[in-house]
């Protein structure tokens, strides 16, 4: 609604100017107190949180605002002091939006106000530091906050207290190019406190095809074992604490629910996460004819920005959830810093592409709403990173029914040993009972090794079948009277301990056996120790540095 005062050939009669002037000033003032007490009841409805009903009030403020100011007087120069007003007005209506979106979690509409607020005034104050903490704290795009924080720092406003986010951004920007990362301080404040926030860091990894289970994620260069390879902030996680040590039926079910209610109202709001979503494997599709995305499809970069509201199919990401979706506590992964009791399920982006085996070389902690995920074992150049589904700790035919209700039989190099053991013997095995129940766990282990011993299975396939009767290992070396029994028949807990992490990694139930047949915390002497810190860096990985902090973590197990 743009008014002329103008009468068709551009001329106007004395008199009629007077009455239009009396008029358009009537009119300015009718804008100014709309404009103002749009404002103000805007303000007011912020205050009480009522998003949508502030977005609705700021958005008519916006429109006033542009009616009053001609397209081609905008960013011109030829400002009056009328047009002066309503800019600086439009400006601030934008930020305040923008604002707005934000608290609504509705990042992407809040950058564009952004964006728009900046194009009036580039050194708004209020929307630098807007923009900035979106950049930083939703889309991870480090630089691009620092760069708003430093020029927000410039205004008077500012009086330092852009100092410490501007000191977030370095160090941010540096923990996503380096993978540096120490939790060290927290840990050894006994998790105290908020809980350490991370960078987003996407290390020397890469998804692409795998030869038999779609697409996978790759290692780029060699690693080594306990080096964080992924740090990532999931699309939503929901937790619940179980009255007992598991949730119930009911419980989980309410879990979910929520957890998929969170996860589509994030894809409703931005178009990246839409996207990223939309790449995972849904239970409809075969995975075979599916492309590995181009990794910068998890890089967050401000240019590949593009969100705003947007339809999303729930049906299709409920399936995507179903095959994606991790939950926090399993044997494959720590949890740090929560409640035993509290249990969670999230969606990660990238983990999501990491496939299962029977002998993984990764495993993943849990930090807030960061996944960290790292070596558990060495890795060359162009291996495939992966993970444990389930329990692999288990006997071949129990791991392929798990598998097998996952909807895929594993074909890993541990299940092809197993399923390819001679005749002989597997018939020995059966013979000796080993894996049965109700058997003497002491003799399984004595007989399970005299087998071996007998077939020569040697190196790694020793440490597959040694984990495939971790139940007997574990009761024999922790038991007391079981270990009096048959201890000096049998390894020691350290060799059988190394042989099993060797082969399908470490997890908190082999160190719990080689710190309590040694006596504690500290292992059997110098090499005994040596021994659980090799253990306890392939299940925590390099996330303490401090060798005390690596300590009070195994301490806890
Ligand atoms: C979370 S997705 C892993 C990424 C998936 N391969 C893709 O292309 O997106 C889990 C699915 O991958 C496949 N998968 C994972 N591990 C596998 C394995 N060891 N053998 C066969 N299929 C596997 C199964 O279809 C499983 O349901």
């Amino acid at each position: 609604m743009k008014r002329s005062y103008c009468s068709t050939d551009g001329r106007v009669p004395k008199m009629q100017k007077d009455m239009v002037r009396a008029s358009a000033s009537d009119d300015d003032d009718q804008d100014l107190r709309l404009i103002h007490d749009l404002r103000s009841s805007a303000a007011d409805l912020f205050l009480r949180e009522q998003w949508s009903e502030a977005l609705a009030l700021y958005t008519r403020l916006i429109r006033l605002c542009q009616d009053q100011i001609p397209d081609d007087d905008l960013n011109d120069g030829r400002d009056s002091e009328r047009m002066a007003v309503f800019r600086r007005t439009l400006c601030i209506a934008l930020s305040s939006r923008a604002e707005t979106h934000s608290r609504s979690r509705d990042f992407g509409a809040a950058l564009e106000d952004c964006d728009r607020a900046l194009g009036i005034d580039g050194s708004h104050f209020k929307t630098l530091m807007c923009k900035g903490r979106i950049l930083l704290h939703h889309f991870s795009c480090y630089s691009a906050a620092l760069d708003c924080f430093q020029k927000a720092s410039l205004d008077p406003q500012a009086a330092g207290a852009v100092d410490g986010l501007i000191k977030k951004c370095r160090k941010f920007e540096y923990l996503s190019r380096t993978g540096n990362f120490d939790l060290s301080d927290w840990v050894l404040n006994g998790f105290r406190g908020d809980c350490p926030q991370l960078a987003e860091y996407i290390g020397p990894v890469v998804v692409r095809k795998s030869d038999s289970c779609g697409r996978g994620l790759f290692a780029t260069r060699n690693i080594e074992a306990g080096t964080i390879v992924l740090v990532t902030r999931a699309v939503a996680v929901e937790r619940g604490i179980a009255m007992c040590e598991e949730m119930d039926e009911n419980q989980q079910l309410v879990m979910w629910r929520r957890f998929v209610d969170k996860v589509v109202e994030s894809a409703s709001k931005c178009a990246t996460t839409r996207r990223q979503i939309s790449a995972l494997l849904d239970g409809e599709e075969s995975e075979v004819a599916l492309e590995a995305p181009d990794m910068s499809l998890f890089r967050m970069e401000p240019e590949r920005r593009e969100c705003s509201d947007g339809e999303v199919d729930a049906g299709k990401i409920l399936s995507i959830l179903d095959m994606n979706s991790l939950v926090e506590n399993a044997n494959s992964a720590k949890v740090l810093g929560t409640n035993k009791n509290c249990h969670g399920i999230g969606l990660w982006i990238l983990p999501s592409f990491v496939n299962h085996s029977c002998c993984p070389n990764a495993r993943r902690t849990h930090v807030g709403n960061h996944l960290i995920m790292h070596a558990s074992r060495d890795i060359k150049a162009g291996e495939e990173l992966l993970f444990a589904y389930f329990d692999v700790k288990n006997p071949f035919e129990k791991r392929r029914e798990m598998s097998v209700s996952w909807g895929f039989r594993c074909s890993c190099s541990r299940c092809k040993f197993e399923e390819s053991l001679c005749r002989e013997l597997r018939d020995m095995m059966e013979e000796m009972g080993v894996g049965s129940e109700g058997v003497d766990a002491g003799k399984v282990v004595f007989r399970l090794e005299e087998c071996m011993r007998k077939f020569a299975v040697r190196g790694r396939e020793k440490g597959y079948l040694r984990a495939s009767f971790w139940g007997a290992y574990s009761e024999t070396y922790t038991r007391e009277g079981l270990f009096k029994r048959w201890g000096r028949r049998i390894p020691t807990a350290e060799a059988i301990a190394e042989s099993v992490a060797e082969a399908v990694g470490g997890d908190e139930r082999v160190l719990r056996v080689v710190t309590r047949n040694c006596g504690g915390g500290g292992g059997g002497g110098a090499s005994g120790m040596d021994g659980v810190l090799k253990l306890g860096r392939g299940i925590y990985g390099k996330i303490v540095k401090k060798k005390q902090a690596l300590k009070t973590l195994l301490d806890d197990i």
